[in-house]
């Protein structure tokens, strides 16, 4: 099984691209706009055309796709919803593409005025008009049904015929190809309350939006296809990382490699109330390849972990790395203990109860891993604050702390204090099954954190590739796997996923 997420790149042309897949760009609105405007003023004719080339390309590309989709179907049919924008333009201008090729398409304009040329140029191709009522009345009939309502220009939420029919094809399972994205979204936003589109597939130009890589939104755009229109995007400022980032970071031991040389962790994990806690981030950094754990924790959770994982040092020692936190509960020399972890000038994972008790600087080398609630306390915002957009509460996390931030939740966002080329950079791990949304996972993901912060890749990595690999190991085990069993399939994970990516590939653990 693969576990990356279902992503195509596509030349205008329709062609899918030889790109690398590696680390993908989210391009927001803003840098959209003015790359479009970039783009469209050198055009002959400048930016006022009705009708750009980037709109023909990002057409041809949308009916080649729907064409491929058609394929083996008998007398395709068609229904395209346009709206009152540019997006409205690119579904018409595709819509007579598939029409010169013998596609039957009908059409709801959901908007009085739509895009005059795309108008004029599917009508002469033989677009047929129907209405709203038609519009849901067909739905059973069709093949697939195009929704270009709204684009990069939406606001949430839909008109309420609209969002009539668009619960109307969720029931009936019309398959619906969204053009740059599903009506109701916004393009820069991972919510997905309001009324929207459910897609099939979203047909995007440029560059991913980050309403279709972050959930619960993303959960609306099905399988995303990214055209590439070559608008010249800035650097991005947000990425998602993909398995073959991981890859080719992930420590793997050489010839001269020993115990030490891999790196040891030190977990001080658990206390008497949650000694589970102290298992289950043990078991974390012990499955993910440390050299050495050494366990730091209460006394009870030390003699499960003799039994359970021999390999486990009990007791202090030379570390290259620590965890602290999970499963702590309310202790009194919390912040001490992390006052004598920065003492040892190693990089540290502060995950849990840990979070509460953060000195005011020092934490430059380390790793913070809140969940939504553990931000916003952090913050004092509410947890909606966070959920709403998670970027800026996790660059305000960073401004905050001065630490690198793992927000952890259905999508995981890393951002850190710089040392890697831009400050304000957010990368999404590689996506998961929601399987992983249990108890003791965090302990699990901030103990394999641990270990490979002390195997030498940078904190922002080191979140990355932990939490990338634990929603990888999921999706390679779908089921109700407790944290602890999950962990302990990830080096089955870690083999595989090494395998595929060459010796040559690798990065020096340090590089960004
Ligand atoms: N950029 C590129 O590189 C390329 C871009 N291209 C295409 O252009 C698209 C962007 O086009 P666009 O700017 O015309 O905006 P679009 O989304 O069609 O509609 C905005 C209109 O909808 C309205 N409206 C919005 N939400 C609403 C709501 N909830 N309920 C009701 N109304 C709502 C909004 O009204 P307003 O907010 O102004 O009141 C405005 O009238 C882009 O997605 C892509 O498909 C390609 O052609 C080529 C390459
Ligand atoms: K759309």
């Amino acid at each position: 099984m693969t576990p990356a997420r279902p992503w195509r790149w596509w030349s205008a042309s329709g062609r899918r691209s030889g790109r690398t897949p590696v680390m993908r760009d989210i391009a927001s609105v803003a840098e959209i706009r003015a790359a479009e405007e970039a783009t469209m003023a050198a055009e002959p004719g400048g930016p006022d055309r009705g009708t750009s080339d980037l709109m023909l390309r990002a057409a041809e590309a949308l009916a080649q796709l729907v064409w491929q989709e058609l394929a083996g179907r008998p007398e395709p049919r068609v229904l395209l919803l346009v709206g009152p924008g540019n997006n409205g333009g690119d579904g018409l201008w595709a819509a007579q593409r598939l029409l010169q090729r013998g596609v039957r398409v009908s059409c709801w304009r959901t908007a009085p005025d739509v895009h005059a040329e795309g108008w004029a140029a599917a009508t002469e191709a033989g677009l047929t008009e129907i209405d709203a009522a038609e519009a849901i009345a067909a739905l059973p009939s069709i093949d697939l049904a195009i929704d270009a309502v709204f684009g990069i220009g939406a606001r949430p939420g839909l008109p309420d015929p609209v969002a009539t029919w668009a619960a109307a094809a969720s029931d009936i399972g019309t398959p619906v190809v969204a053009v740059d994205l599903p009506s109701g979204l916004a393009a820069d936003r991972v919510s997905a309350d309001a009324p929207h589109v459910r897609a099939a597939i979203t047909v995007t130009f440029g560059a991913a939006k980050l309403c279709h890589l972050a959930q619960p939104a993303a959960s609306a755009c099905g399988r995303l296809e990214v055209v590439d229109l070559d608008l010249g995007l800035p650097p991005a400022q947000v990425r998602a990382v993909e398995p073959h980032d991981v890859a080719v970071r992930w420590p793997v031991p050489g010839p001269l490699d020993d115990k030490y040389r891999r790196g040891v962790v030190g977990i001080d994990a658990g206390s008497s109330s949650y000694p589970g806690a102290g298992i289950l981030a043990t078991t974390g950094a012990l499955y993910a390849g440390a050299g050495m754990v050494r366990f730091l924790g209460p006394e009870q959770a030390a003699q499960a972990i003799s039994l359970r994982m021999p390999s486990v040092t009990i007791g202090p020692g030379r570390v290259q790395a620590m965890l602290l936190g999970s499963g702590w509960g309310d202790r009194a020399d919390a912040r001490e203990r992390i006052e004598a972890a920065l003492e040892l000038d190693v990089p540290l994972v502060l995950d849990a109860d840990a979070l509460r008790s953060l000195p005011a600087s020092g934490l430059e080398n380390c790793l913070l891993t809140p969940h939504a609630g553990e931000l916003a306390a952090l913050l004092d915002i509410g947890r909606t604050d966070v959920t709403a957009d998670p970027i800026a509460a996790v660059r305000r996390a960073v401004d905050r702390t001065g630490a690198t931030v793992l927000l952890k939740g259905a999508t995981q966002y890393v951002a850190g204090p710089g040392g890697d080329g831009d400050d304000r950079r957010v990368d999404l791990a590689v996506p998961g099954p929601a399987w992983t949304g249990q108890a003791g996972s965090g302990d699990t993901l901030a103990g394999m954190a641990a270990t490979l912060l002390a195997g030498g890749l940078t904190p922002r990595w080191a979140a990355l590739a932990a939490a990338s690999m634990q929603a990888m190991t999921a999706a390679r085990n779908p089921g109700p796997w407790p944290p602890d069993e999950i962990a302990a399939r990830v080096p089955d994970t870690v083999a595989w996923l090494v395998d595929q990516a060459p010796a040559t590939a690798r990065l020096s653990n340090q590089t960004q």
